[in-house]
């Protein structure tokens, strides 16, 4: 197929207008260059029409939670293809990832766009301090090939063996143990990380690259002032413990790795994998009475900050702006590094166990420096949709460098729900995260623990405190409470509301006669044990039926759910 400058021009013009703003500089050929690494991929002749009935596996469908193409939906799907005997066909409600997705730096305009993302709302929140005027909150979910793993912000965590042998317990199947799980890890891996080299820990053969940070001023500050205040620095993907780490990425040569480059790109020319692309599943009679939709669980995030640096020069990305020039784009074009590796400024990760929870940490943090552009308060704003709260609280500190810390509960107890809305499968459902709700309030008081040690990073430790002079700016409309008491924080937790993008436990896992479980442990659904007539083969393969979130960012543990569960069908069918 060939395009004229013209032509290029209008793709990225109909497909994908935000990105004006990431173009800032040296517009057009960021743009060419996105193209330019999906050549292959727009002109392939992948989207045929062949029926559904034709196929013996059809990768998808759940009915709340969304599957197709996505993490889970591409693993699944070149895992069966590999046998030449089956004829597999992938169906994605969206399309081809959109070439900008490639450049980690563009994350931000992959959310609430409706070329990438299916424009969730969450009602409003009852638990949160916002005014309703920055209600209802976005709930970003990636659409189009490689799902959400197309649009996050490619974070690779594990999670704790703990979140694993949990997930046996529940499901009383030691196929979900770590001892076990821990091999289709490292069957997923193409391990280049930060610790590379340091042990036999990680897969090597895998196809999901994963690399260690490549862009990270400011980092050593913040891994000194870990040092100081008593944790260790160490690899949260080998056997978590309390600890932070420099942040893994699925990036190869700093490019976005998505479950669809992993999975899907490398094996476009199988003859028994076809993929509809635009293919909306629709079917929704309810067949069986199942707890679909329920025990919801989510990482909700406050960010903690910013912390003002009064020194300049130690804080990297002032996102599309100084830090975009020829030269950075050189250095992603030829090197695979320079601040278009960046997502945000990620630089860090942390675990930590709150005083609940002691030996199996249930407090997650992500480090972000940064400086504060003008802009980039709409941009949280837009990707979150909380009106104006980011750019009117940012706005006295436009020109500052800061550092961020997304904070969540790691292993939140509040619960929430989605519904349907109606029988319009098209209807977008009705989702309460009910963030905060526990009866206990454990989420909030293991946040308020967490709100302090950072707090203490910043400003008491000479690495971040004295040498940096960071300190910590506060909340305007917390300002009736006294600043940096537990009350406060509470407020300041209550008021920034936000998600961690990893919904998940809304097909649950669980035993036969557990009243939350939706889906067995070989992920078929439950009634089949009742024999509920027209139900038979269908299994869900997703994010979804983690009876227990992880503590840790959910993609990761979604391939690997997809690389067990296509193996249950592989065994189940005799097929190898
Ligand atoms: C903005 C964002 C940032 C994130 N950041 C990180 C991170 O840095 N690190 C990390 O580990 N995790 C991150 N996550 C979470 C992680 O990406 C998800 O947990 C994971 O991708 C979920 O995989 P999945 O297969 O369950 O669903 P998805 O990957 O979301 O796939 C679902 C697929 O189903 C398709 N679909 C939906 N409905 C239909 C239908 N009716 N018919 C056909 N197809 C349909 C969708 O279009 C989509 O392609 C992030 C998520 C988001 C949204």
């Amino acid at each position: 197929m060939n395009l004229s400058v013209e032509q290029l021009r209008m793709i990225l013009r109909t497909s994908f207008p935000i990105p004006i703003a990431f173009l800032i500089g040296i517009p057009s050929l960021i743009g060419y260059f996105g193209i330019f690494l999906q050549w292959s991929d727009y002109s392939s002749d992948k989207l045929n029409r062949t029926p559904a009935s034709a196929y013996d596996f059809v990768v998808v469908i759940t009915i709340f939670l969304p599957v197709g193409g996505g993490s889970a939906g591409c693993v699944v799907a070149a895992r069966l293809s590999e046998n030449p005997e089956v004829s597999v066909l992938l169906l994605e409600a969206g399309g081809n990832p959109n070439p900008i997705s490639f450049v980690p730096l563009a994350v931000p305009f992959l959310q609430n766009h409706p070329a990438t993302d299916w424009q969730y709302k969450i009602v409003p929140l009852k638990t949160s301090e916002n005014p309703p005027v920055y209600q209802p909150l976005s709930w970003p979910r990636g659409k189009g090939l490689g799902g959400s793993s197309t649009t996050n912000f490619m974070i690779y965590m594990r999670g704790n063996p703990k979140d694993f042998d949990q997930w046996a317990n529940i499901t009383d199947d030691s196929t979900w143990s770590y001892a076990n799980v821990e091999k289709y890890f490292n069957k997923m891996e193409d391990y280049h990380g930060r610790y590379e080299g340091l042990g036999d820990n990680h897969g090597k053969n895998g196809p999901l690259r994963i690399e260690p940070l490549k862009y990270s001023p400011g980092l050593e500050n913040i891994l000194a002032a870990v040092k100081e205040v008593g944790f260790s620095v160490r690899d949260l993907n080998v056997n978590q413990q309390e600890g932070f780490s420099p942040i893994d990425f699925t990036q190869k040569q700093g490019r976005r790795h998505s479950a669809y480059s992993a999975y899907i790109q490398p094996i476009l020319g199988r003859p028994n994998l076809k993929i509809l692309r635009y293919s909306h599943v629709t079917k929704i009679k309810p067949l069986v009475n199942l707890p679909v939709g329920k025990n919801l669980a989510d990482h909700v995030l406050t960010y903690v900050g910013p912390f003002i640096v009064k020194k300049k020069g130690n804080v990297p990305v002032s996102l599309m702006q100084e830090d975009v020039t020829f030269k950075s784009l050189a250095d992603f074009v030829f090197n695979g590094n320079g601040p278009l590796t960046s997502t945000l400024g990620l630089l860090a990760a942390g675990v930590t166990c709150s005083s609940t929870s002691p030996g199996w940490p249930n407090l997650l943090y992500l480090f972000l420096s940064l400086s504060i552009y003008d802009g980039f308060g709409a941009t949280i704003d837009r990707v979150s949709g909380s009106g104006n709260y980011t750019k009117d609280f940012l706005q006295p500190f436009i020109g500052n460098d800061a550092h961020f810390v997304a904070l969540s509960p790691g292993k939140p107890k509040s619960r929430g729900f989605i519904e349907l809305l109606d029988n319009n499968p098209f209807s977008k459902p009705i989702i309460n995260p009910q963030y905060y709700s526990d009866s206990g309030n454990q989420d909030i008081q293991d946040m308020i623990e967490g709100y302090e040690t950072i707090v203490n990073l910043y400003e008491n430790t000479n690495a971040l405190g004295n040498k940096l002079g960071a300190r910590l700016v506060k909340i305007p409309s917390c300002s009736r409470f006294e600043f940096k008491t537990r009350s406060y924080y509470e407020c300041a937790i209550r008021t920034a509301i936000r998600t961690l993008f990893h919904p998940v436990g809304t097909n649950s896992m669980g035993k036969i006669g557990d009243p939350h479980a939706v889906v067995d442990s070989q992920l078929r659904e439950i009634s089949r044990h009742y024999r509920v007539l027209g139900t038979r083969g269908l299994r869900v393969i997703d994010a979804s039926i983690m009876p227990e979130i992880t503590n840790a960012n959910t993609n990761a543990p979604t391939i690997m759910i997809g690389e067990v569960g296509a193996d249950l069908i592989k065994r189940a069918f005799h097929l190898n």
